[in-house]
C-alpha cells in the first residue's frame, strides 16, 4: 500500500522566538534554516516580517532553500482591506513561498481580543488568503484558538476553517493555542474537522502547557491531519510548541506511523538530529536536557546493573530504538547501582580487557560503591572513575607528586584604593626528583590553585598546555557542621575531548583539588607519558 504524505512544519525562528530567553540574530536565523533545510522539514516559517527589524532584514532577502520559506503574520485588521493593511503588505513583500495567517477561529477571543463582529473576522480571513493567493503565495490560516473555540461554538470554529480552506488556503492548520486540550478532544474534535475540511489540507498546532503536544499531534495525524507544527527542542511561547526532535524519530521509527506515512526526513538524515538539537542549544547558551527522548545524553543510559548485565548480552533488552539511528550513543554508567557488568562494559569502553571473573573486578565494583556512599560520584566523573580503575589494575604511573600546596584570600586596598579580594596560591611538586614551585594569583581560591599547579610541572609542561577548565560544580551533601563537599570539574582539551572528575572532603579546595589533580593526571594518561 503506497504510503501518504506527512508534512513537517517548522516553526522554531517564529513560536520559538517567542520563548521566554530566546532571542535570535539574522546570523542565527540563517544558521537555524541551513539545519532544517539539512533535516529534510516541508516547511520553515523564519518569522514575522514586519514585527522587528530582524525578521524584516531576514525577509527582504531571498533564501534558497528545499524547505517552503514561510512568513507569519496575521490576517487584515478589521475595517480595512487587505489592499490597505499595512501588516498584509509587509507580508506579500517579504520573499517567502508561503505566508501563514494567524486569525481567530473562537468567537469569545473575536469578541474579547478582536472586539469586532463574527463576520468581519470571516472576512479579514477571506480578503487575507484571496490577496496572497493572487500575489502568487502558498497561504496557510493558523486558526488561533481552535480547540477552544471549538468547544464553545463549533460552528463558528468550523466556519472560520471552512472559510480559510474556500478562500484557497492550502493549509487549515488547527491551534491548540493555549495548550490546554487533551489527546482524546483533539482526535475526536480533528475528526469533526475533517467531515469539512479534507484532511490532507489540515495541520496541527499544538503547545505543551500540559505536556501533551507531542502526543496531541499524533492524535491529530491519527484522526486525519495530515500537517504537524512544531519546533527544535520544543522552543515555542510558555511550556513550548509540540517538539519535533521527538515527533520526527517516532513517526519514522514506530511502525503505526512508519508504515502508513512518509515525510520529508529519511532514515540517513536522522541519523544528524542528536547533532541539530545539540546546536541549537548552543547556539542559545542553553545546557541540552539530559532527558530528553531520543536526543538527551540519558536517553539511552543506564545506572542498573541488571539492566547493564542484559544490554552487554543484546541492547533490545532495555532499549527502544537502538541510539545510533538518531546519532545517539548507549552509555552504561558505573555507580552504586552497578554490578560487575556496567564495570566491564565501561573499561571495555577504556580499552581494558578483563574477564567478568577477575576478581579485580568485583573488587573495583566494592570501591566505586565505598566510595559513592563517601559522596564521590563515579556516573558524573568518567575520567576519575578510569583512574580509579587502571590504578587498581596498576596502569596508572606516578607522574608527580604534590609535597604542599597553600591557598590565601586577601581582602585590600589595590593601586587605585579600592578593595578588591585576590587568592594566591602557592604549590610544591616534585616531578622525576626535581622540586618545582610555583605562586599564582586567581579570581577565587581554587582559580589560585589550578593556575599554579598547571604552571610548571616540569617534562610534562608541554603535554598539559592546552589543557582547560570549563565546568566546576560544587554540591554539599550534608547539612550542618559535619557538611562533605563533592566538587566535579569538567575539563577540555586543545583536540576538543572533554572529561569531568571529582573530589569528594569536608574542605571545599582540598574536594577541588583531587578533582584537579585528577583531570591533569588524566591528561598525561591520555598522551601517553611516561613517569
Ligand atoms: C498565538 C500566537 O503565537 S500568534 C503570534 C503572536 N506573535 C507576536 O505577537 C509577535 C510579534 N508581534 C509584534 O511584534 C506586534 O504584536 C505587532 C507588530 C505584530 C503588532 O503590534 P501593534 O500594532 O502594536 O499591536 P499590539 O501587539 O499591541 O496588538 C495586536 C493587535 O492586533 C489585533 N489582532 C490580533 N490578532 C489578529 C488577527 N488574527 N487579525 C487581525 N488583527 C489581529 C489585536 O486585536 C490588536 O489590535 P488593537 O491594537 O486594535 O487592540
Ligand atoms: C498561531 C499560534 O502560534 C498559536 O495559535 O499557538
Amino acid at each position: 500500500m503506497a504510503k501518504e504524505r506527512l508534512y513537517l512544519f517548522d516553526t522554531t525562528l517564529r513560536d520559538g522566538a517567542q520563548t521566554n530567553g530566546v532571542d535570535f540574530t539574522v546570523a542565527d536565523k540563517l544558521k537555524v534554516m541551513g539545519l532544517l533545510d539539512g533535516l529534510g522539514v516541508d516547511y520553515i516559517e523564519a518569522g514575522y516580517p514586519g514585527a522587528n527589524p530582524t525578521d524584516s532584514q531576514l525577509f527582504a532577502q531571498s533564501h534558497p532553500a528545499k524547505a517552503r520559506v514561510t512568513a507569519f503574520g496575521m490576517t487584515k485588521r478589521p475595517g480595512r482591506s487587505a489592499a490597505n493593511d499595512p501588516g498584509v503588505a509587509a507580508l506579500l513583500e517579504a520573499k517567502a513561498d508561503a505566508i501563514c495567517f494567524v486569525a481567530k477561529a473562537s468567537a469569545y477571543q473575536v469578541r474579547v481580543a478582536l472586539e469586532c463582529s463574527r463576520e468581519d473576522n470571516l472576512d479579514s480571513i477571506r480578503d487575507s488568503v484571496t490577496a496572497a493567493v493572487a500575489a502568487g503565495r502558498e497561504a496557510l490560516v493558523d486558526c488561533e484558538h481552535f480547540f477552544d473555540g471549538f468547544k464553545e461554538d463549533p460552528d463558528f470554529a468550523l466556519a472560520c476553517a471552512r472559510t480559510a480552506f474556500e478562500s484557497g488556503a492550502r493549509w487549515v492548520v488547527l491551534c491548540d493555542t493555549n495548550g490546554g486540550t487533551l489527546p482524546h478532544e483533539v482526535e475526536e474534535i480533528v475528526r469533526k474537522v475533517v467531515a469539512v475540511v479534507p484532511g490532507d489540507h489540515v495541520g496541527i498546532h499544538a503547545h505543551n502547557d500540559t505536556e501533551q503536544a507531542v502526543a496531541n499531534s499524533l492524535a491529530a495525524v491519527r484522526a486525519g491531519a495530515r500537517q504537524i507544527q512544531g519546533t527544535l527542542n520544543g522552543l515555542g511561547e510558555r511550556c513550548g510548541n509540540a517538539n519535533l526532535v521527538s515527533l520526527i524519530p517516532t513517526l519514522l521509527l514506530k511502525a503505526d506511523y512508519a508504515d502508513r506515512f512518509e515525510i520529508g526526513v529519511d532514515r540517513e538524515r536522522l541519523t544528524h538530529l542528536a547533532q541539530v538539537s545539540r546546536t541549537l542549544d548552543e547556539m542559545l547558551n542553553r545546557a541540552p536536557n539530559r532527558h530528553a527522548p531520543y536526543v538527551g545524553d540519558s536517553a539511552f543510559a543506564t545506572k542498573a546493573g541488571i539492566h547493564a548485565s542484559a544490554i552487554l548480552k543484546d541492547p533490545a533488552t532495555y532499549e527502544h530504538v537502538p541510539p545510533e539511528l538518531v546519532g545517539n550513543r548507549r552509555r552504561v554508567m558505573v555507580s552504586d547501582q552497578a554490578g560487575k557488568s556496567n564495570v566491564l562494559s565501561e573499561l571495555e569502553r577504556l580499552g581494558v580487557a578483563v574477564d567478568k571473573g577477575d576478581p579485580r573486578v568485583a573488587r573495583l565494583l566494592d570501591e566505586v560503591k565505598s566510595r559513592e556512599a563517601l559522596g564521590y560520584s563515579y556516573e558524573a566523573a568518567d575520567a576519575s572513575f578510569a583512574l580509579l580503575a587502571k590504578r587498581m589494575l596498576g596502569t596508572v604511573p606516578d607522574f608527580f607528586r604534590v609535597e604542599r600546596f597553600s591557598v590565601k584570600v586577601e581582602r585590600r586596598f589595590n593601586a587605585k584604593g579600592e578593595m578588591t579580594t585576590v587568592a594566591e596560591a602557592i604549590v610544591k611538586v616534585e616531578v622525576d626528583g626535581e622540586v618545582l614551585i610555583s605562586a599564582a594569583e586567581g579570581n577565587g581560591p581554587v582559580n589560585a590553585l589550578d593556575v599554579a599547579l598547571r604552571k610548571d610541572l616540569g617534562k610534562y609542561q608541554p603535554l598539559i598546555g592546552g589543557l582547560k577548565l570549563t565546568d566546576y560544580r560544587v554540591r554539599i551533601l550534608d547539612g550542618g557542621t559535619e557538611a562533605i563537599t563533592r566538587v566535579l570539574i569538567e575539563s577540555v582539551d586543545e583536540t576538543g575531548d572533554r572529561w569531568s572528575t571529582v573530589g569528594v572532603s569536608p574542605n571545599i579546595i582540598d574536594a577541588s583539588f583531587q578533582a584537579l589533580i585528577d583531570s591533569i593526571t588524566w591528561k598525561l594518561l591520555k598522551e601517553g607519558a611516561r613517569a
